[in-house]
């Protein structure tokens, strides 16, 4: 066990053991106080024991299970008074500062409010989620830094405390919370098990031809879906979605799904696609919003459970169809290896795989689509770039040839593109970490393990003390990869440490071809400017408008 994890269990020790004494005392007092009304009035004995067993609900069910398993948050105010001082909206007693996205900010612009809390309140500002429970978020480059260099063994992010709950009442389908939301061994267990394959080179050296494939019928639907004398293209995010899912579901199935042919299944696809907005808007609301889905059924929670349950069944679906069809019919014949080792894997549970399949494939289709959108859309308003861009790729590749690792290679600019586009509009704003040992941070505040931190990659890359012209689109100041040294965990779209995404390698490998293609294809343009939507992810709102001119090559 290492030694954080050790301070961890004995201080979670401590907490149980006092919060138990303390709950018993509550009943001690609860039953005195019943008893002697009990002389009064049943009516009110009726009423007063309902009030109990709500708040003895609230005390054990509302706190995020994460704080239940460490050091309750009051134990933390008595010892280490100075979490006191750091500043944040006003916090209620036992309601916190999850207020503020009823009253000050709206839940789908997350991402302004937090930009107009570090302006208000400074480099760290401490929200207070239910029971006064503290989550701290971080701006500053140096803190940034201090929080994801100390990775250990087993980094802690904090669960989708939802999903969990809900999978828990799965356990015919789960039997755990997934890759995504498990910690300590476990995570470690299905880290080693699901990800080797997928985060190799070997793997995505073998898969390139198909990403040609791939990329080259995204063309012929941007083709044929724009309107043929403007090359409009309306809702082109859903274009993105189909794109995401099908390069995901070819790498990880190992068989082609067909969503980017016009018609024929492009309704699976946007059923999933439609699901898993849903499951990101429900994640968010019951996130940032009162956690009253732990005692009933909130409207969040439902959707969440449906969304769930829809990713479940198409997926489920679309695995039963590959499984049947067996190794003859996976042929895409080098990423066979992904979809059969998470097959074969031995010590996996066949709920284990199946959910594993159904993550990889939900953890893909947004991402992969709003970064599109998003990387597209900065191509598209910086004409100078994507002339600067043309005029390299028309002299590697010759139109209509397709892309190898050495062509990448020989074009530093593509990738350079792709880097300032993450660090100007990234999908995942912000890391999230569980702290394991006690951290100094800016203006002398002081945190302690155990405390959630945020960690505003995005908000920091605007930031013209970390970038100069922070705000204007330049690939070329990744050509010298100077700036990527100072500042490697500020530009971490995919996140830092172990528990960095592991699909890493293939999304690089995907965008690099699908925006060679595209700019060698078609004179990018947008018309008017791009809105931003918070849903867990940041993400384009729709409609976007793109207009694809196809070039005379
Ligand atoms: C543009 C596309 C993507 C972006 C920007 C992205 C970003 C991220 C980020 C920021 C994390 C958290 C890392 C951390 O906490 O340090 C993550 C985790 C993860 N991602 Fe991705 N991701 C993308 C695509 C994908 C795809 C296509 C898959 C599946 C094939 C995937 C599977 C996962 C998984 C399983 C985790 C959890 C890893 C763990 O906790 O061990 N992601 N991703």
């Amino acid at each position: 066990m290492v030694p954080s994890e050790r301070v961890l269990k004995s201080r979670t020790f401590c907490s149980v053991q006092k919060m138990l004494v303390g709950l018993s005392r509550i009943w001690v007092e609860a039953g005195d106080i019943i008893f002697s009304l009990a002389t009064f009035s049943w009516g009110c004995l009726y009423m007063m024991a309902l009030v109990v067993v709500f708040l003895f609900l609230l005390v054990m069910e509302l706190p995020p299970s994460w704080w239940k398993k460490r050091k309750p948050f009051t134990v933390i105010i008595e010892e280490k008074p100075s979490l006191k001082d750091i500043p944040g909206p006003l916090a209620l007693p036992i309601l916190g500062t999850r207020w503020i996205y009823s009253v000050r900010y709206d839940m789908d612009k997350v991402h302004e409010a937090y930009r107009d809390m570090f302006q208000r309140y400074g480099n760290v500002v401490k929200e207070e989620a239910l029971w006064n429970f503290p989550v701290i978020s971080l701006i500053s480059k140096e803190d940034i830094e201090k929080v994801l260099r100390k990775s250990s063994k087993y980094p802690l992010r904090p669960p989708t405390e939802v999903t969990a709950h809900y999978r828990a009442t799965r356990p015919d389908r789960y039997t755990n919370g997934g890759l995504v939301n498990e910690q300590g061994e476990t995570w470690h267990k299905l880290c080693k098990l699901l990800t080797p394959e997928l985060t190799s080179v070997q793997t995505m050296k073998q898969f390139l031809p198909e990403v040609n494939h791939v990329i080259d019928d995204f063309i012929r639907l941007i083709e044929t879906s724009a309107d043929q004398r403007t090359g409009a293209v309306t809702h082109f995010e859903e274009l993105c979605n189909r794109v995401g899912l099908e390069s995901t579901c070819t790498l990880i199935l190992g068989r082609r799904m067909g969503f980017l042919e016009r018609d024929s299944t492009s309704t699976v696809a946007r059923k999933l696609a439609e699901a898993i907005q849903v499951h990101f808007c429900a994640s968010r609301d019951t996130f940032y919003g009162l956690p009253f889905w732990k005692i009933f059924p909130t409207a969040a929670y439902k959707l969440l459970v449906q969304s769930e349950e829809s990713i479940y069944d198409v997926v489920s679906q679309l695995v039963d169809s590959a499984l049947s069809e067996e190794r003859d019919t996976c042929k895409v014949e080098p990423v066979q290896s992904v979809f059969i080792s998470i097959l074969q894997t031995p010590g996996l549970d066949m709920r284990d795989r199946k959910a594993a399949i159904i993550d990889f494939i939900a953890a893909g289709i947004k991402t992969l689509g709003n970064t599109l959108v998003f990387l597209l859309y900065l191509i598209a308003k910086n004409k100078r770039a994507q002339n600067v861009l043309y005029e390299q790729l028309m002299a590697v590749i010759p139109s209509g040839n397709p892309i190898t690792s050495n062509t990448l290679r020989e074009i530093p600019y593509l990738r350079a593109c792709l880097t300032e586009a993450f660090r100007l509009l990234p999908t995942a704003p912000c890391i999230a970490r569980i702290l394991e040992e006690d951290l100094k941070v800016s203006d002398g505040h002081q945190l302690y393990a155990g405390n959630v931190v945020l960690c505003h990659t995005w908000l920091a890359c605007q930031d013209e003390k970390n970038f100069s012209r922070a705000n204007e689109f330049l690939p070329e100041r990744w050509l010298s990869n100077n700036e990527l040294k100072k500042s490697p965990f500020l530009t971490a779209p995919f996140g830092v440490g172990r528990r960095m995404c592991p699909a890493k390698r293939f999304v690089h490998l995907e965008l690099q071809v699908v925006l060679a293609k595209i700019v060698q294809h078609f004179e990018l343009d947008y018309e008017g400017e791009l809105g931003l939507y918070f849903e867990f992810l940041l993400g384009p709102r729709a409609p976007t408008k793109f207009i694809f001119k196809r070039r005379n090559t």
